[in-house]
């Protein structure tokens, strides 16, 4: 990457910058891999954070079918991280992973879990027999008590998975057969579902998965417990991807935590962070971390910057701390404070190799916690910060009193906050075919056809806060 004017004296994030287009031979936005190359197995430069109110085992599941890679959180206890991950590992990689409710179960049931849109459906099962499916976009006219098994009407088809070899011939499937939304079956045994979102999807994107070809999931681990046998148990599951996290990254203890992990030789990539310096990059790669996680303040649940002024804008976290990384054979993530698909490819012109997003991938339908509605019946979901008062009852409400006072003591971030659904982009791969397609589009506008020529070739402007305003769409008449 190099700035088109001169190299700014202070500090930028991603709001100071833009990308400058250049002389391009990349004739299709399709023609683009976005695969990161950080040693993972995901092929889209996205990972979800390790909050407790982005990752669950749902989230994780529909991300790495697209490419993606979710961390589930350290705070999780280690059983039922174990079951998560292995819950993960048996989910379905060609289709979805079914919803399932029972004929006995009501319109309200559904709703509570999966709004009435488009591209999602429910099964309804008896026991381990099928009895058919809907489109919950179907349900938005249907009366919140009526009992699912009275919705069904005629034949309920399904697709029969060995018909089913490529995305694009299950598209042709369910538009021949005017099914918005199908259950898979095999030898009529539920084996899960598909929409033709969900068949057009798996012909754009590249599932991430391990050797056995089951979908890939990471998971973070804390630096204060016993990190060695809660890194040895996680890779006994199955985890892809070790994440060792804590505020302050450059410290002591992160670097004796992570000499331990390291001494495992898990054969997993160790992520570790987070961190904003370049010598923060060179002491976790040195006890044995190749990814480093990079933001401290920029999340939007975090309060850092203001309670100690500690932080560093991000880009220009990014950049150096990418730049130092590379230096060593290692790579980025740029974790926090992605708002708009724009800033995602601000961080990887930057030098990031995966861009972590938490808040915004909250507001999901796949995101953990029940769909709520407000006064005015606009969904959301709650979030909150991973060292909010919230968060650290959940982590240390065993302690004795005292103990746990004096953690309370340090809390910050904020406890409650509730995430809207984006009513266009409800579910979170409505968000990956929005930010992917940004990002498809921000590579050819430099010529590149891959995260590195992305690296080398993105040119990069400061501008000024009208500069920025300018680029925004006017959302009413002026
Ligand atoms: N990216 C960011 O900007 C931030 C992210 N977070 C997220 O919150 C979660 C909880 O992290 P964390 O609070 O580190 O909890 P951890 O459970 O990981 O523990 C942090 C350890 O570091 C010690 N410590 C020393 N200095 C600091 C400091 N300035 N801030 C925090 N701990 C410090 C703590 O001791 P003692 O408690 O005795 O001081 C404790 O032993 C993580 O998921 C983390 O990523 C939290 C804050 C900022
Ligand atoms: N200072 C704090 N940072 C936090 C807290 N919880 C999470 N985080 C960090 O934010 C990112 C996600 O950023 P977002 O803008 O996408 O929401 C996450 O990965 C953590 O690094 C917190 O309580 N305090
Ligand atoms: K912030």
């Amino acid at each position: 990457m190099r700035f088109i004017g001169e190299v700014p004296a202070h500090d930028l994030t991603y709001s100071d910058v833009f990308l400058v287009p250049s002389r391009s031979d990349v004739a299709s936005r399709l023609d683009v891999s976005l695969a990161p190359d950080d040693g993972t197995p995901a092929t889209i430069p996205l990972v979800s954070s390790n909050m407790n109110s982005v990752t669950g085992p749902r989230l994780a599941v529909s991300l790495a079918r697209r490419g993606g890679l979710g961390v589930l959180p350290q705070d999780m206890p280690l059983q039922e991280l174990d079951a998560a991950i292995r819950w993960v590992k048996d989910q379905p990689v060609l289709w979805d992973t079914p919803t399932v409710f029972s004929p006995d179960s009501t319109v309200a049931d559904v709703l509570a879990e999966i709004p009435a849109v488009d591209g999602h459906g429910i099964v309804i099962m008896n026991d381990d027999d099928y009895v058919g499916s809907i489109p919950t976009k179907r349900l938005a006219t249907a009366l919140p008590d009526a009992r699912l098994g009275d919705l069904l009407r005629g034949s309920q088809a399904a697709l029969d998975a060995d018909d089913i070899e490529t995305g694009r011939q299950a598209f042709d499937l369910m538009a021949e057969a005017e099914l918005s939304f199908s259950a898979v079956l095999r030898r009529g045994k539920l084996v899960g579902a598909m929409s033709q979102k969900s068949a057009l999807r798996s012909t754009l994107y590249a599932p991430a998965i391990d050797a056995d070809g089951r979908l890939a999931v990471a998971a973070a681990i804390g630096i204060n417990s016993d990190v060695q046998s809660k890194a040895r148990a996680l890779a006994a599951a199955g985890v892809d991807v070790l994440v060792v996290d804590t505020a302050h990254g450059h410290q002591e203890g992160m670097i004796s935590a992570l000499r331990s992990v390291s001494e495992l030789r898990l054969g997993i990539p160790i992520v570790a962070g987070n961190i904003v310096t370049a010598v923060g990059v060179a002491d976790l790669v040195d006890a044995g971390a190749s990814i480093i996680k990079v933001g401290v303040g920029p999340g939007a649940m975090c309060t850092t910057r203001m309670m100690t002024a500690v932080g560093r804008p991000q880009f220009s976290a990014v950049l150096e701390t990418a730049a130092e990384a590379s230096e060593q054979g290692a790579h980025v993530w740029a974790d926090g404070g992605i708002r708009y698909p724009r800033d995602v490819a601000l961080a990887l012109s930057a030098g990031a190799a995966s861009v972590m997003v938490g808040s915004w991938f909250a507001g999901t339908i796949e995101g953990p916690g029940n769909l709520r509605s407000d006064a005015d019946g606009r969904l959301y979901k709650e979030s909150w910060g991973m060292a909010s008062t919230k968060a650290v009852h959940e982590r240390f409400g065993r302690l004795d009193a005292y103990e746990f006072a004096r953690k309370m003591l340090f809390a910050e971030g904020i406890s409650s906050s509730k995430i809207y659904l984006d009513p266009e982009r409800p579910s979170i791969e409505d968000l990956l075919d929005m930010i992917t397609s940004g990002v498809r589009s921000s590579f050819t506008y430099a010529g590149a056809r891959s995260v590195a020529e992305f690296h080398d070739r993105a040119i990069v402007g400061v501008q000024s806060a009208a500069g920025y305003e300018e680029g925004k769409a006017l959302p009413v008449s002026w």
